[in-house]
């Protein structure tokens, strides 16, 4: 059988990048998918096109594959069938509409874009071009995921009356971060809220909004503790009510993120980040909520059922080391960014525009419910990291 294959172009050579290349290595049969394959055709670093060179030699990438010292080479070359966009977010709206301008696919780090208005902008630049675009939120196409959603639609918890959700990291910024980093520099949108907050969203929403048939918008009302030092968030705290028009009544969520505490001070071991509710059980999902690897179903009748979701490898996930000194996952296992690059690769095969487990309606949602609790407490970027003008030098 002749297997699918998606070209990709890396827009960016940092961090998270790496992981990604190093996932799109892992042989799709590893997780029974025997139709489609990935290739790194190209990369592309704003520092040279050395760097760009180094990467393709991290990934593995095959010989052939171009090094551009700008992303607009990378942009405009034909063999690119699809682009990751692997800049902090302050870069993601800038970034992906030059990709989209030049008749590109794009799946885009979360967040997606610094706010909705510029979520709203690439969602219409996309459906103009009739694009692919994707939010690379790569938990929700995790299988635990899959299952999780699964539980909720099967009506095994009864009726979900609220989700506790929490997403937060042991690294207190003044003790694990310099100014700059992107974890804390308003100039590259830092800030608990954009980069661990959606996480915690991304259960709530998942499991609340998704799964239900005519999902509704929730109100939103929360707490910020603001890092003074630079002046983005360092802990933030939602309520969120879910109307539902199901005659059973609001759900009600909490998410929180933090940088002080993390979730589970024992590796992730001991105490749930994820408690989905129901009139006849509950979920358990235990840290980190972006990448989970245990789950417990614990229901009034006396079942309990608890299970490992393991992410085949051999991949990046012992590898790489996510900047508070941890790491993703035992040595030998892959991080799991494999599962969204197939979707990308079944909708692009299919002729789809969009994810299937977050259409771009839902992350444009969960970027207005960010736009509301900044907008509660003032938190405001940058002005030229906010604007939906294009182009943009940053
Ligand atoms: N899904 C996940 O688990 C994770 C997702 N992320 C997301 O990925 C994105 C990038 O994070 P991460 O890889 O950790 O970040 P890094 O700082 O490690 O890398 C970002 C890269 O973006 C490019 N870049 C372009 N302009 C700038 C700029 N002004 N300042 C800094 N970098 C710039 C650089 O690559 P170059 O020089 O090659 O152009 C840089 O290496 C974020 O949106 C984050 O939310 C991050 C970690 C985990
Ligand atoms: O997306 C992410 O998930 C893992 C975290 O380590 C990282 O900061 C964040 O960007």
């Amino acid at each position: 059988m002749s297997k699918f294959q998606l070209k990709w172009g890396i827009l960016a050579t940092g961090g998270i990048a790496e992981s990604f290349g190093r996932d799109l290595t892992v042989n799709p049969e590893t997780r029974d998918r025997n139709d489609i394959e990935h290739v790194v055709v190209a990369a592309a670093s704003s520092s040279s096109a050395d760097r760009a060179k180094k990467y393709l030699k991290e990934v593995s990438a095959p010989d052939s594959a171009k090094a551009y010292g700008s992303y607009k080479e990378l942009v405009e070359d034909d063999n690119v069938d699809i682009i990751y966009v692997a800049t902090p977010h302050s870069h993601h709206y800038q970034n992906t509409m030059l990709c989209l301008e030049a008749g590109k696919n794009v799946l885009c780090e979360k967040s997606l874009t610094v706010n909705a208005a510029q979520a709203e902008a690439l969602i219409k630049k996309a459906r103009e071009k009739n694009l692919f675009l994707m939010e690379a939120l790569w938990t929700r196409y995790h299988p635990i995921s899959v299952y999780a959603r699964e539980i909720v639609t099967s009506g095994k918890l009864g009726t979900v009356e609220r989700v506790f959700s929490d997403n937060s990291i042991g690294a207190p910024p003044e003790t694990s971060f310099d100014d700059k980093h992107r974890m804390v520099n308003p100039d590259l949108a830092g800030g608990a809220l954009l980069d661990l907050g959606i996480y915690a969203l991304t259960w709530v929403f998942q499991t609340l909004y998704t799964t239900q048939e005519n999902p509704q918008p929730p109100t939103v009302q929360s707490a910020i503790r603001t890092y003074e030092k630079t002046g983005v968030d360092q802990q933030t705290t939602m309520l969120l009510t879910f109307p539902r028009s199901s005659g059973e009544g609001d759900a009600h969520a909490i998410a929180t993120t933090g940088m002080r505490v993390p979730s589970d001070p024992n590796g992730g071991l001991e105490a749930p980040s994820i408690r989905i509710q129901g009139t006849k059980g509950e979920l358990m999902v235990y840290p980190p909520a972006y990448r989970p690897t245990r789950s417990k179903l614990v229901l009034g009748d006396g079942t309990v059922d608890q299970k490992d979701w393991p992410h085949p490898g051999p991949g990046a996930g012992s590898g790489f080391k996510n900047g508070f000194g941890g790491s993703f996952g035992p040595e030998g296992e892959g991080m799991g960014m494999f599962w969204e690059a197939d979707e990308c690769a079944y909708a692009l095969k299919e002729g789809r525009k969009e994810g299937r487990y977050e259409t771009l309606e839902e992350s444009l949602v969960i970027m207005r419910v960010m736009d509301q609790v900044r907008g509660q407490h003032g938190f405001k970027l940058p002005e030229k990291i906010e604007t939906t003008e294009y182009p943009v030098e940053l």
